[in-house]
């Protein structure tokens, strides 16, 4: 049989167990002790579910605190100046929590590390920094002793790390000019010693296969980054471990003869996102090289057919024999842990789903089928010893056979009046006025200031509105209960934003367990799970809903607490959408059609929605789109078509108001250089944009553009509770106004304040606030 093994496994825990300890003892109600307690437990459950279903080789180092980068950013000592302390700190563990918060229970705060998005993932990795001349060193034992905590509960382990390239292109600092800068492979030198060191000590430690991710194989590399490929795995291939070398999230198209040419003992590639590099891949490997073939997607939610795996791969199995690994596309990570802990989904949306605890079953039962007789293994053959019974193997096969026939054809997923609205959509206008037009028949009845005022829609989500949704989900408190209370959170937010003098108000968003999710409850075509949990960054978490079938709008979704809101006050309240690109991105999606199709489905949706606020009055509305960016393709000759699509989507979905109305969006975590072309395209009357942590120098792209339309520049990180000074977000705005013409700026934080408590956003925007002021007095 292949061997099976995974490339790592969600750290979060069923019950979030990993974010609940780690809020206790940031919080200091709990100590280390009880912390290494929950991290030991949840090791070791996911070693021991991981054994049991026949995976052969455990990843070990794929637990992290906070993030696996950051682990081993830390390993490697690359720890910035700021974040060291007195040696008589208790606990390295604190350093890593500084560099990833900016505090912790001990040691003095310093300016956390940058946070940014994971290949084109939902998770946020901490941004390693580097400097030149950087020297590193084994500084964190933290891998050695998790492989010695397996080994000891008689887990065979496989270390995973990052790569020395990956780790590089990952980093940033002042002295380099962006990802692909050559002059950071000049640290390789001071690097890779680092790593034979750590090598060979897993090699004492009794390690066989190490795991090297390189998943930057799947990018457009500069060649000089090509290159060092070569020399890098030449000086690693010394180290008495056979390295099995991951790539995933792509294609290694232009760096295939790369790949193949090191000399790795093992190469995994990701055959869902590139199903067509097997053959090309299987062609070239060496005679004493191993294949790891991942074949079950570790990006989404659906069952594998699993018979057209088995036939795909069986030739590969009987050619490779015992060389071939089967394996998940990429690590777990990115998907919830266990369907069993859902207890709403019917049994038909049930049996079409698979987390990370049914991903490995199915990889068994792959593993099985490709035992002996590969090429006419019509079912699954003879079972290994410890394996269950041929019977139960049939059997579960058959189901996982039924439930993939049901998908294809269910009537629930095909809606046909949403058939036909699409094809009459094509011939939807998606233009408005030309931006000087609308903007000045907006100002005629907005009659706003200059520098403008106004938020990016959430306000701190308390333990009381989240205890109270609880409640409410649970049956405790019924509908009227729970309205009654999340109107009295509007009320309050209203005033508390009149009270301050907030030029253009919002609701708050109380009612929005999260931004992509609500959204998707209110939505036909949609299922959402109870557990579902993905890590987002650090401890926060999303429950990615589920697209399986054609997307509708059953009713209104915001209309009612947005015109309560308004009815509050004579300024303008903003509805608050998310839209179609983002909720796309933030969703599990069907994978029987192209994403496309799916966008457009969430546009036309959201174009109901943003009519039916027009219609009650809301004549400022924003489409939030802070994942726009992220869904751009990992490679640059995919990235029209993305951006084309992506735009046309957006448009769809606002294009339909009156030229009063207007639109807003919101962008955050998002490089902007690359894309500004299609943000000008998407054509909203106002963008407000994350840029306080880059210092407004992300504004240096809509300045280059000359960017038509206005803009509110993020003066002040939400991430953190340090409440901005008032020169300092004055300065920050005169730079925008160096960059920008004065009456296109706003003045807004960088994002949503949901993450924030009450004291620190009330101090925050009065002193935002204070801040326009004087901008105007001293225009
Ligand atoms: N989908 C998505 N992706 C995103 C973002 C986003 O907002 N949404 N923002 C960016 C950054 N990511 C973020 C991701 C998560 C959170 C976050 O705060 N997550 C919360 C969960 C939010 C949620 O779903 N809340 C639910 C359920 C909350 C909960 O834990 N309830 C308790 C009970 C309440 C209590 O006592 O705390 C329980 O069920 O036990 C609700 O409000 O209804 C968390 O991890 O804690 C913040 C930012 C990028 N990606
Ligand atoms: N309207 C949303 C909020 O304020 C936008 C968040 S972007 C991640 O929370
Ligand atoms: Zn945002």
């Amino acid at each position: 049989m292949p061997q099976l093994h995974t490339l790592g496994f969600p750290r979060i825990g069923v019950r979030r167990e990993l974010k609940h300890a780690l809020e206790r003892y940031w919080a200091g109600t709990a100590n280390r002790e009880e912390l290494d307690a929950t991290g030991r437990e949840l090791r070791a459950r996911h070693w021991a579910v991981q054994a049991e279903a026949g995976v052969t080789l455990v990843p070990v180092g794929d637990f992290a605190w906070y993030d696996h980068v950051l682990e081993w950013t830390c390993t490697l000592g690359a720890v910035p100046a700021r974040f060291e302390q007195p040696a008589d700190q208790p606990g390295e563990l604190d350093t890593l929590f500084r560099m990833a918060r900016g505090r912790a229970p001990t040691g003095a705060p310093a300016a956390a590390c940058e946070m940014t998005k994971w290949f084109d993932t939902n998770y946020h990795y901490l941004v390693p920094e580097i400097w030149p001349g950087q020297t590193f060193r084994i500084a964190r034992n933290s891998l050695f002793d998790q492989v010695a905590e397996a080994r000891e509960l008689g887990v065979n382990a496989k270390p995973v790390i990052p790569g020395p390239l990956t780790w590089l292109w990952l980093a940033k600092g002042d002295a380099y000019d962006g990802a692909d800068d050559i002059a950071k492979l000049d640290l390789l030198p001071n690097l890779l010693p680092v790593y034979e060191a750590v090598l060979k000590r897993l090699a004492e430690q009794g390690v066989e296969w190490v795991q090297i991710d390189d998943p930057i194989l799947v990018l457009d590399l500069p060649q000089a980054w090509r290159d060092a490929f070569a020399s890098v795995y030449a000086t690693l291939k010394a180290a008495p471990v056979k390295l099995l070398l991951a790539t995933y999230f792509g294609a290694l198209g232009d760096n295939l003869d790369t790949a193949l040419s090191l000399p790795v003992a093992g190469l995994h590639i990701d055959l869902v996102r590139a199903p067509e590099q097997l053959a090309p891949v299987v062609a070239a490997l060496r005679a004493d090289q191993v294949l790891s073939a991942g074949i079950i997607d570790g990006r989404n939610i659906w069952r594998t057919d699993l018979d057209a795996a088995r036939d795909r791969l069986a030739p590969v199995a009987e050619a490779l024999g015992s060389r071939l690994w089967l394996a998940p596309s990429c690590s777990l990570l990115h998907v919830p842990v266990d369907l069993a802990a859902e207890q709403q989904l019917d049994d038909e949306l049930r049996s079409w789903l698979s987390f990370a605890h049914q991903k490995l079953e199915e990889l068994a039962l792959l593993g099985q089928a490709l035992n002996h007789a590969p090429g006419h293994a019509g079912t699954p053959s003879q079972q290994p010893s410890q394996q269950p019974s041929l019977a139960a193997t049939h059997a579960a096969w058959a189901a996982q056979r039924a439930a993939c026939q049901t998908r294809r054809t269910s009537p629930r997923i095909h809606n046909r009046a949403l058939q036909a609205r699409l094809t009459d959509a094509l011939a939807i206008d998606r233009a408005r006025a030309p931006f000087k037009d609308r903007i000045a028949s907006q100002q005629a009845w907005l009659k706003l200031p200059a520098f403008p005022t106004t938020t990016i829609g959430s306000f701190p989500q308390t333990k009381d509105i989240r205890g109270l949704r609880r409640d409410w989900k649970e049956g405790a408190i019924g509908d009227a209960v729970y309205e009654a209370a999340i109107r009295k959170e509007i009320a309050g937010s209203i005033a508390f934003q009149e009270r301050i003098g907030l030029d253009v108000l919002v609701h708050g968003e109380a009612e929005r367990n999260d931004m992509v999710e609500y959204f998707g409850e209110l939505l036909a075509g949609f299922a959402f799970t109870q557990n579902g949990w993905v890590q987002s960054y650090g401890s926060r978490c999303v429950k990615p809903p589920v697209i399986f079938g054609d997307v509708s709008r059953p009713a209104a979704m915001t209309v009612g607490w947005t015109t309560y809101a308004q009815s509050l006050t004579d300024k303008p309240v903003k509805g608050m959408l998310t839209g179609p690109v983002t909720i796309l991105q933030w969703s599990f999606v069907r994978d029987d059609q192209p994403r496309q199709q799916t966008c457009e489905q969430l546009a036309l949706a959201l174009r109901d929605e943003v009519l039916d606020l027009e219609q009650a009055g809301i004549r400022v509305i924003q489409i939030d789109e802070p994942a726009f960016r992220e869904g751009l393709p990992l490679r640059r000759s995919q990235w029209a078509h993305y951006l084309h699509w992506a735009v046309d989507c957006f448009r769809l979905s606002t294009a339909g108001v009156g030229d009063t109305t207007q639109i807003h969006t919101h962008m955050c975590y998002s490089e902007f250089n690359d894309i500004i072309e299609a943000i000008a395209a998407m054509d909203a009357d106002v963008i407000t944009i994350e840029t306080s942590r880059s210092n407004m120098e992300l504004l240096k792209a809509f300045e280059d553009f000359s960017y038509p339309n206005d803009i509110g520049p993020g003066v002040y990180d939400i991430h953190s509770p340090n409440v901005p000074e008032v020169d300092w977000m004055v300065q920050l705005m005169e730079k925008a106004a160096k960059r920008l013409p004065r009456e296109r700026l706003w003045v807004n934080p960088d994002c949503g304040l949901k993450t924030r408590g009450w004291p620190e956003t009330e101090a925050a925007l009065a002193k935002m606030v204070d801040a326009a002021r004087f901008l105007r007095s001293a225009a």
